[in-house]
């Protein structure tokens, strides 16, 4: 769009002169004011019909909420001049490298159960007006997108869209990342539409590029295309391995957050007032668990720990083993140092480690994290008095609980998890939650009998990270 065009239109039956030119559409309005419609920011999609080119535009207004407008723009050099303008919009939106194919998974059972409805209502319309072709996939089961992920013919479409919380996400990315095909497949971008109870991702791509957190800025975050390398963690027990995106939990909030899931059917309000209940319980009877944590840190934080003597590295071995299968993605190649390595002993009160800033919308676990620095942010919790305890756990809601002296915040390039047993009762293990799903119970907690946990509680769990091995749509260039 180098060239500018300028044209006699009326717009709402006012009579105007427009310019396009610099991605830009301007006109003087009615009142003689100038206006302009930034293409790449504020134009879904454009079309001619007869006289007129319709402008389907999505515009921010003075409140900063983005609002739908279509903006008719009548041609006063008639039909010709409209087909021209059209064609002239269109070729300036799509050298943008806008994705015009995408594969939509909605989870029908994410959050208050309406991930239908908002996909029908403020979903659909939107990549309707952008001229987005779109495959919808309701999810039928837990792991359907993880299956449909491994196996779908990804040649043609662009993206994959998930309208869900962050579980459809996470299962997206293990089911890319077990296809034979794995290292051109996962550089299909990822679009999260916020519509569970944990979207994480959904709201730290938001914030980080300063949009507000809605379900329509998502979706427009997706049209416009825009895209983030995103780090993939490798979690590994053994020949057990899991691929996360967000966060590992061990300790505190992990047994919130799981002791609260019995309570689901409540409904959401109450469920959130027992959430905050459960919290108090938790932190009127503290619970400390043994066990050791292990890293290598990133520079800069070296000095955190005690050096480690003899590290089994045994990450390396299971990647080593792992490749020589081939087929699905190895894990990270990474040659680390035994001296590399430091560690920190229990008892600990809680253990973090983050990929992304935000845990969920209203819990910022880990503020310094960034979408592919190649590392994780690790929180440690190792004691804090029970009267600082709520304050703190209060402070998560913007991150500032991580100036607490209680709190140890490092970035970490591998984090080795050897959880133990309550300080208080040797018989009683915790819960090891990673991306909203439990991978490890011990004994004597919530749902140990019902479920086959996909790790062992114990032995270690071990973490590397692939720097920018996914790729996420975003709302703009983020820092
Ligand atoms: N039709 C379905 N029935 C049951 N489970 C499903 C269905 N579709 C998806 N799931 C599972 O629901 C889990 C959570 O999905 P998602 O993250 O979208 O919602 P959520 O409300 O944020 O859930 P959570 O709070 O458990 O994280 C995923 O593991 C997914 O596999």
């Amino acid at each position: 769009m180098e060239d500018r065009a300028t044209a006699n239109i009326r717009v709402d039956g006012a009579p105007a002169e427009a310019t396009l030119g610099g991605g830009k559409l301007r006109w003087r309005g009615a009142a003689g004011v100038e206006r302009a419609l930034s293409l790449e920011s504020e134009v879904l999609g454009v079309e001619a019909r007869g006289k007129e080119v319709v402008v389907r535009a999505f515009v921010a207004s003075k409140a900063q909420k983005r609002r739908r407008r279509d903006l008719v723009l009548e041609m006063a050099d008639g039909e010709g001049a409209a087909a021209a303008w059209g064609e002239r919009m269109t070729r300036g939106l799509d050298s943008l490298g806008r994705p015009k194919r995408l594969f939509v998974f909605v989870n029908p059972f994410g959050g208050r159960k309406c991930a239908r409805k908002i996909y029908d209502t403020e979903i659909r319309p939107l990549f309707e007006a952008a001229g987005v072709t779109i495959t919808v996939q309701e999810t039928e089961y837990q792991g359907h997108a993880r299956e449909v992920a491994s196996s779908m013919d990804l040649a043609k479409y662009d993206g994959i869209v998930c309208v869900s919380g962050d579980g459809v996400l996470v299962e997206v990315v293990n089911g890319i990342l077990q296809r034979t095909d794995w290292e051109e497949a996962i550089k299909m971008p990822i679009g999260v539409v916020p519509a569970g109870t944990g979207n994480g991702m959904a709201k730290s791509l938001l914030h980080v590029a300063s949009e507000t957190y809605s379900v329509s800025n998502a979706v427009f975050a997706i049209i416009r295309g825009h895209k983030q390398p995103l780090d993939v963690c490798t979690i590994l027990q053994g020949e057990t391995k899991f691929f996360s995106v967000l966060l590992m939990t061990w300790g505190l909030v992990a047994d919130i957050d799981i002791e609260s899931e019995k309570y689901r059917w409540m409904g959401s309000a109450r469920f959130d007032f027992y959430v905050g209940c459960r919290a108090v319980v938790r932190i009127m009877n503290l619970r400390k668990y043994c066990g050791t944590i292990q890293f290598v840190p990133a520079p800069g934080y070296e000095a955190y720990g005690e050096p480690v003597k003899q590290v089994k590295n045994s990450i390396i071995e299971s990647l080593e083993q792992g490749k020589s299968r081939l087929s699905s993605y190895p894990g990270p190649l990474v040659e680390l140092q035994a001296s590399d390595w430091r560690s920190i002993d229990g008892p600990f009160v809680a253990v973090w480690v983050n990929n992304v800033p935000w845990a969920a919308e209203d819990i910022m676990a880990a503020p310094e994290a960034k979408f592919s620095d190649g590392y994780m942010d690790a929180v440690i919790l190792r004691d804090c008095p029970k009267a600082d305890l709520l304050s703190l756990l209060m402070k998560m809601s913007n991150g500032s609980y991580i100036k607490s002296p209680y709190v140890t915040y490092l970035k970490v390039r591998s984090f080795q998890l050897s959880p133990g047993q309550l300080v208080e009762n040797p018989k009683r293990g915790g819960i090891i939650d990673v991306d909203g799903e439990v991978i490890a119970r011990g004994e004597g907690t919530y749902g140990k009998s019902q479920h086959q946990d996909v790790m062992a509680y114990g032995p270690p769990i071990q973490l590397t990270m692939h720097q920018a091995l996914a790729t996420v749509y975003c709302p703009n260039a983020i820092r």
